[in-house]
C-alpha cells in the first residue's frame, strides 16, 4: 500500500450566499495515496470542484478534516493554504488561463519565480512536447497546445500534487487524447498524484480509482484492473 499523501474525513462544504444554503460536499471520507492517478465523475453540482478546490488549499471545508501528508488543511490559514499551493499543488483548468502578452516560455517562467525549487522551463515545455513553439504566443497556438502550456506551468515547479478541473473539456477527440496522455506521463514518470475531474466516463479507463460523487457525497470508489492508456481509450 502506498502512503496516502491526502487523507479526507467526514469533509463538508455548504457554501451560504443570498440567504440560501447550497451543501455541496457532505461527510465525504477519501483517501488518495502518493502517485495515484485518480478521476472524480458526477454529475453538473454533485460537488467535483468544490472537493479539487479543497484539496488544493483554494477553499476550505465548512467541516470535516483534509491531512495533506501531516500537514492538517482544514485547520490552516491563507498564508499557510498559499504556502501549501505554491509548493505543492499544479492546477489545470477547463479555461488555460495563459497571459496573451507572453510567449510560451514566459508563461510558464511566470510561476517559478514563486516555486522554492523549480525545473527549467525549457524541460517543463519540452516534456509538453511544445520545445519548437516556446517562443509563440498563445494566439498563434491551437487549444489543445494552449492546455499543454498551462500543464507545463502547472508542472514546472515540480508539484507533488496535479489537480485538473476538466482538462480536456474544451477540446476535441484527437486533441483531447494527447493532452490526457502528457497527464498520464507526467503521473507515471514522477510520480506526481494526479486528479482529473471529467464529465467523460471514457477517461476513467486510464486511472489507478474512479471516485464517482452525486449530491455531494461519494457514491462509489472503484479501482481499475487494467489500467489503460489515452491512445486505449474511446468515446
Ligand atoms: N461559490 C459558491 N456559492 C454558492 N454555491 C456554490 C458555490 N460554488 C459551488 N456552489 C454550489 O455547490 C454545488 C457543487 O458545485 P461544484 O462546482 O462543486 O459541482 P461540480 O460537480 O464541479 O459541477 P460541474 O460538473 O457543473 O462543474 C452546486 O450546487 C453549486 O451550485
Amino acid at each position: 500500500m502506498r502512503l496516502p499523501v491526502f487523507r479526507v474525513r467526514r469533509l463538508s462544504k455548504t457554501y451560504t450566499s443570498c440567504e440560501v444554503e447550497v451543501r455541496a460536499l457532505r461527510e465525504v471520507d477519501l483517501e488518495i495515496a502518493r502517485g495515484e492517478f485518480i478521476v472524480l465523475l458526477g454529475a453538473s453540482g454533485s460537488g467535483k470542484s468544490t472537493l479539487l478546490n479543497i484539496l488544493g488549499g483554494l477553499d476550505s471545508a465548512t467541516s470535516g478534516q483534509v491531512l495533506f501528508g501531516t500537514q492538517d488543511l482544514s485547520a490552516a490559514g491563507e498564508a499557510d493554504l498559499t504556502a501549501f499551493r505554491r509548493r505543492h499543488v499544479g492546477f489545470v483548468f477547463q479555461f488555460y488561463n495563459l497571459i496573451p502578452s507572453l510567449t510560451v516560455a514566459e508563461n510558464v517562467a511566470l510561476v517559478t519565480d514563486i516555486a522554492p525549487d523549480p525545473m527549467p522551463v525549457d524541460e517543463a515545455v519540452g516534456l509538453v512536447g511544445l520545445a519548437p513553439r516556446s517562443r509563440h504566443f498563445p494566439a498563434q497556438l491551437s487549444g489543445g497546445e494552449q492546455q499543454r502550456v498551462a500543464i507545463a506551468r502547472a508542472i514546472v515547479k515540480r508539484p507533488d500534487v496535479l489537480l485538473c478541473d476538466e482538462p480536456t473539456g474544451a477540446l476535441d477527440y484527437a486533441t483531447g487524447k494527447l493532452v490526457l496522455e502528457v497527464i498520464a506521463r507526467i503521473n507515471a514518470g514522477f510520480g506526481t498524484t494526479t486528479v482529473v475531474i471529467t464529465h467523460n466516463a471514457a477517461i476513467a479507463g486510464m486511472a489507478d480509482r474512479v471516485v464517482k460523487l452525486g449530491d455531494g457525497r461519494i457514491q462509489s470508489v472503484e479501482a481499475n484492473a487494467h489500467k489503460l492508456t489515452p491512445s486505449e481509450l474511446a468515446w
